[in-house]
């Protein structure tokens, strides 16, 4: 059946076109994001979920929804989203990070002007005929500093705007290298050094914990007189109050306001001030720039819903749709010997070690990583996915550490994962054959070479005679078809494992009967998703 898409807010028809190209259902109603109960009401339908701001995605819609798999923001910021609640549920989360960033930098520019030359109040003045030439005094942008507060996508492309309009340009980003820095033909600054030196200061960094008010009273206290404010990043990133009293003390000499703590803004201290020019969140607002998201959405999420490959997920690796083949197989593999671990071991585990020898390290690990720990976890918790179990090993304190190496044996490359517990440390390693199959290589330290089938039996025994034997005769008693028997020792007379691939489940009451068995140390029932 094909994947059904809802696109809840306004976007380019674009985007529908899209879906409906690539096969994917879609239906239209921009207006339903903002009718929670109504969206609620119909959000188990679909397998994915296509917006902008308008639509809050949040935890209860996301319990709501049943099928969904993938949400996809036509912008950048994702705030309007719980994506903590999505990956738990194992629902991917993306962005299109480019697309309009070339038009919130021009907005920023273009209310830094605004701002510089009170262009609206000017408007409306003159077309009033009041010809108020003194009033408009302004200043001029050449040779004037200007302080980024944040230099990602958004920032760096302001920053050379700042740049070729003969501004001294400088930022504060804890993340930007001094050859980043150089390269833009800015200076990297500390924030107290920003405030003091900034003639303008605009902010582009998302909302965090510690980005949230980072321009309050205190720090508009730092700033130099007449200083001006720009921004079109988030609304809560200023304290509007604080600007205001600002703006009206004279500290601050006008501010250009694209984004509101509360949206849509009916209210804010700061509407009626002069020289602070306003807009309805407009930074991403171009034909260009809409038509970018609509496209890179819609082909982002028709990728996922019918091939897998993932682009631009903020809870999840990417896989680009070239490497998605090659992947494949190591996915799967990652997922067994995860899956062989989480169900053989009792004790909570404390750490995941997965080391990729030969080609799986050069492949992208992270998805790997995400593909083992969901088979580590799902004898635990049924929903676990790819998208979640990164997020779900964390909650529960377990360390996961990634290895990888050059290749080091006589397989072109292997996967081996070790889990520690409190107890002990247990180690399964697995590669895949050109077949695409996997096998399991080595279980606890001891080699082997078996192929991974959906009901297998898993013992250890000490090294002795009559084991095979007395496996072999529990299956024929009960009429259990030994698909392969597969053995493994670490030296004569010592420990010992076997892997029996059964063609069907043994019951309970058989598997009681075999660890009952003199020479039978540990005996497991498993089950590969394969
Ligand atoms: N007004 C609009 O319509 C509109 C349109 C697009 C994007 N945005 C917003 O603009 C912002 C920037 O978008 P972007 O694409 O440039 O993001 P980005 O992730 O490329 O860049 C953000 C930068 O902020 C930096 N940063 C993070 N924490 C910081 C801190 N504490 N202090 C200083 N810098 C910090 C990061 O290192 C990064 O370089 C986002 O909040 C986004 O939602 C608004
Ligand atoms: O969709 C919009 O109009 C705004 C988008 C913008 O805030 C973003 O973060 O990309």
């Amino acid at each position: 059946m094909a994947p059904r898409v809802l696109v809840s807010d306004q976007l380019s028809p674009t985007a529908v076109q899209i879906f409906k190209d690539r096969g994917v259902e879609v239906d239209y109603l921009p207006d339903l994001g903002k009718d929670k109960d109504a969206l609620l009401a119909v959000i188990d339908q679909y397998d994915g979920l296509a917006i902008r701001s308008a639509t809050k995605v949040t935890e209860k819609l996301i319990a709501a929804a049943t099928k969904l798999k993938v949400v996809g923001r036509a912008g950048i910021g994702v705030d309007n989203v719980d994506i903590p609640a999505a990956s738990r549920k194992g629902i991917i989360v993306m962005n299109t990070p480019f697309g309009n960033s070339i038009t919130t930098a021009e907005h920023a520019i273009a209310l830094m002007f605004a701002v510089a030359r009170q262009l609206p109040a000017a408007d409306i003045s003159t077309q009033a005929g009041k010809w108020e030439k003194n009033r408009f005094m302004g200043v001029e942008i050449t040779g004037k500093v200007l302080g980024i507060i944040g230099c990602g996508n958004i920032g760096a492309i302001v920053a050379s705007r700042g740049v070729g309009l003969k501004m001294k340009v400088i930022a504060f980003d804890p993340f930007l290298s001094a050859d980043r820095a150089a390269q833009l033909g800015i200076e990297k600054v500390e924030l107290e050094t920003l405030f003091k030196r900034a003639d303008f200061i605009t902010l582009h960094t998302p909302m965090t914990e510690k980005t949230k008010g980072i321009i309050d009273a205190k720090a508009i206290a730092q700033m130099k007189d007449g200083v001006r404010i720009i921004n079109c990043a988030r609304g809560g990133l200023v304290v509007e109050k604080d600007l205001a009293e600002a703006i009206k003390s004279g500290k601050v000499a006008g501010a250009g306001v694209d984004v509101f703590e509360t949206e849509p803004a009916k209210d804010s201290p700061l509407f009626g001030l002069d020289n602070v020019v306003c807009t309805p969140h407009l930074g991403a607002s171009t034909e260009e720039a809409q038509e970018n998201v609509a496209l890179q959405v819609a082909e982002q999420m028709s990728d996922y819903l019918i091939s897998g490959a993932v682009q631009n997920a903020l809870n999840m690796p990417s896989i680009s749709a070239e490497e998605a083949p090659l992947l494949t197989p190591f996915v799967k593999l990652a997922e067994i010997l995860g899956s062989f671990v989480g169900q053989v071991t009792e004790d909570p585990i404390k750490a995941v070690e997965i080391v990729y020898d030969g080609a799986p390290g050069a492949m992208n690990t992270r998805a790997l990583t995400s593909a083992a720990l969901a088979g580590l976890l799902k004898p635990l918790m049924q929903s676990v996915n790819m998208v979640s179990a990164p997020l779900m090993a964390k909650e529960r304190g377990i360390i996961v550490s990634e290895v990888r190496r050059d290749k080091s044996g006589v397989f072109d490359g292997y996967i081996k994962l070790t889990v520690t517990t409190e107890k002990f440390s247990r180690s399964v390693a697995g590669t895949s054959f050109s077949d695409g199959k996997p096998r399991f290589i080595q279980i606890k330290d001891i080699n082997m070479e078996a192929e991974v089938g959906r009901h297998m039996l898993y013992t250890t025994n000490h090294d002795e005679p009559g084991v095979i034997g007395e496996l072999g005769t529990m299956c024929s008693k009960n009429n259990i078809n030994i698909a392969n028997f597969h053995l493994g020792r670490n030296t004569k007379g010592g420990d010992a494992i076997a892997m029996l691939y059964l063609d069907e489940p043994l019951e309970e009451a058989v598997m009681a009967e075999i660890r009952s068995l003199k020479k039978i140390g540990q005996a497991k029932l498993l089950s590969f998703d394969v």
